[in-house]
């Protein structure tokens, strides 16, 4: 039997959200760049001896002043936070995306991974890997940098999520926080 497995992928505009998660399901990079406003990848993925079926939601980029979807919450397991190591910018949009899915979820931490992505750019890096790291440790979250671009720790990102939540929620049952108990 295999486990149903939700992950919601989030972080400011064009950071390449919907290329890491295309390029992890079906193994393409496409150069040209078209907004998302909202589409559901499914992968199936054999990791440490179990089945997880996986559903990917790709969301619109967010920023500061963006009202956090209840889709991006409600019945998630796991959310992979990405921002682009080429963009000050959106390393500063994790935090704040991050603060809204604890408060909407009623939380204090959430099974995550923070990813720095495009790091083929490496000669217009704005933030380092150790800010990348300090950032994951100072909210329990794991942190990888990858490239969808050249096909660097793609996979890894989304085993680290996977990982993520099994370490908060072994057994393969527990039902995601913010699907138990919804006060309006
Ligand atoms: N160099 C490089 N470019 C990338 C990489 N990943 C994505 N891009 C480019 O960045 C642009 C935006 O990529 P998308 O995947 O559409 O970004 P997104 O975060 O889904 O964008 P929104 O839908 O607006 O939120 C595209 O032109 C991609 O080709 C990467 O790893 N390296």
């Amino acid at each position: 039997m295999s486990a149903k497995r939700r992950i919601a992928v989030l972080g400011s505009r064009s950071v390449g959200k919907s290329s890491l998660i295309i390029q992890y399901c079906t193994n393409e990079f496409v150069e040209s760049y078209y907004p998302t406003i909202e589409s559901t990848f499914a992968k199936t993925v054999n990791f440490k001896n179990t089945d997880y079926d996986c559903e990917i939601i790709d969301t619109a980029g967010q920023d500061e002043f963006s009202i956090l979807n209840s889709k991006h919450a409600i019945g998630i397991h796991g959310y992979v936070l990405v921002y682009s190591v080429s963009s000050r910018n959106s390393f500063d949009m994790i935090q704040i995306v991050y603060d809204k899915i604890i408060d909407f979820c009623g939380v204090t931490n959430i099974p995550c991974v923070i990813v720095g992505s495009k790091v083929d750019l490496e000669q217009s890096r704005q933030v380092k890997p150790e800010e990348g790291q300090k950032l994951a440790r100072s909210n329990d979250a794991a942190w990888v940098e990858t490239s969808a671009k050249n096909n660097i720790n793609v996979a890894r990102v989304f085993e680290t999520c996977l990982s993520e939540i099994e370490k908060r929620t072994p057994n393969n049952q527990a039902e995601p926080p913010a699907s138990r108990c919804i006060i309006m």
